[in-house]
């Protein structure tokens, strides 16, 4: 295999059947949708407020655009070509039943980052793949009731300057770029590794006095800089796109955390574990990176509904660990910065 080589070729020669596998006919079903929304999010034309035609809201509580509801619809369509069995959607209350017999089961969010679609910024497509496996008789979304170890593949697509797809079939993480000429996916970096060490972390500042004190603790730590416990200065961004973001994280290290806080309903932070962070966990974990809850490693959890939220906190693996060890070991939540009085006070 070569960088250039197209998303088919690197298919082809995958262990486990090639392109006749369950997974890489999926994959590539996946990959051709992609290609028609990527045209459609470039024109522009449903772009222009990212407002919803037909005002809905979505499974998961989220209000929809009217890109969200057609890149769920050409998703779906897309699926129903490929040996998938069912499909649990950020856009669908429940499971889609598709070919029931079939192997496999898709968790997916059609369009992620969509408030950013009236402002021409990056948004994307994520995707996990796991067996359709349940006892039968039970419903179908038990089959994804189980940890995001399950997952088979798992891949984003982010349509920015560039059609992106990063894609893990758990046996490493490449990064295909879309070439319009050639009008499919081409191999661009294979086995990609998350840079260890990196100056930027993501969170949203705004909301900050909702934050527990662990959390706090570390962005504080940030915020001073060379001034700190850190010895150093960093850089924040918030692009308010988790596909965006990861893949900056991919290419250039760094750390991301969407924590869970006292905002009604957001105890368990924003984000969906089975179709948002189970698929990114996948891909870092692959990558040499790591994804967690504040603590727990996020492909470890099990889900108890397919909307269900989870804290996230990704990226570069000491950072990740560093996180952690603002929630269990008081030596980092406290002592080592001048507001530690300040921070005793808040966990009193
Ligand atoms: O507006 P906030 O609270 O900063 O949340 C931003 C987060 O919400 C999301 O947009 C949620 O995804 P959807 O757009 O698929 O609902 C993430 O992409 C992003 O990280
Ligand atoms: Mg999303
Ligand atoms: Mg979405």
């Amino acid at each position: 295999m070569s960088v250039r080589d197209s998303l088919t070729t690197f298919l082809s020669n995958e262990p486990g059947g090639g392109l006749d596998a369950p997974v890489a006919r999926a994959v590539l079903k996946i990959s051709q949708a992609a290609r028609g929304l990527s045209d459609l999010v470039s024109l522009g034309l449903l772009a222009q407020t990212g407002l919803p035609a037909i005002p809905g809201i979505n499974g998961g509580g989220d209000a929809q655009a009217e890109l969200d509801i057609i890149a769920n619809d050409m998703m779906l369509d897309a699926l129903s070509e490929a040996p998938v069995a069912m499909v649990a959607s950020e856009e669908l209350d429940d499971v889609a039943l598709l070919d029931t017999g079939a192997p496999l089961a898709v968790a997916m969010d059609p369009l992620d980052g969509s408030s950013n679609i009236g402002v021409n910024m990056s948004i994307g497509t994520i995707f996990g793949i796991r067996p359709a496996l349940y006892p039968m008789g039970s419903r179908a979304a038990a089959v994804f009731e189980a940890p995001g170890r399950a997952q088979q593949a798992a891949g984003i697509i982010v349509y920015g300057p560039q059609t992106s797809l990063v894609l893990s079939l758990g046996r490493g993480t490449h990064i295909f770029i879309l070439d319009r000429n050639r009008g499919e996916f081409v191999l661009a970096k294979r086995d990609i590794q998350v840079p260890r060490s990196a100056k930027e972390y993501a969170i949203n500042a705004s909301n900050y006095r909702h934050w527990d004190p662990p959390v706090r603790a570390y962005v504080d730590d940030c915020v001073l800089g060379a001034d700190g416990p850190r010895g150093g200065d960093f850089n924040m961004r918030w692009i308010a796109s988790l596909v965006a973001e990861a893949y900056r994280i991919f290419m250039r290290g760094g750390i991301f955390l969407y924590p869970g806080d006292s905002r009604p309903g957001y105890r368990q932070g924003r984000l969906r574990l089975l179709y948002e962070a189970a698929p990114l966990a996948f891909l870092l974990e692959q990558a040499g990176g790591a994804a967690t809850d504040g603590q727990t490693p996020i492909l470890d959890l099990v889900p108890s509904s397919i909307h269900q939220r989870t804290p996230l906190v990704f990226g570069s693996v000491e950072k990740v660990e560093r996180v952690a060890k603002y929630h269990t070991d008081p030596h980092y939540s406290a002592e080592r910065s001048p507001l530690f009085g300040k921070r005793g006070l808040l966990r009193a």
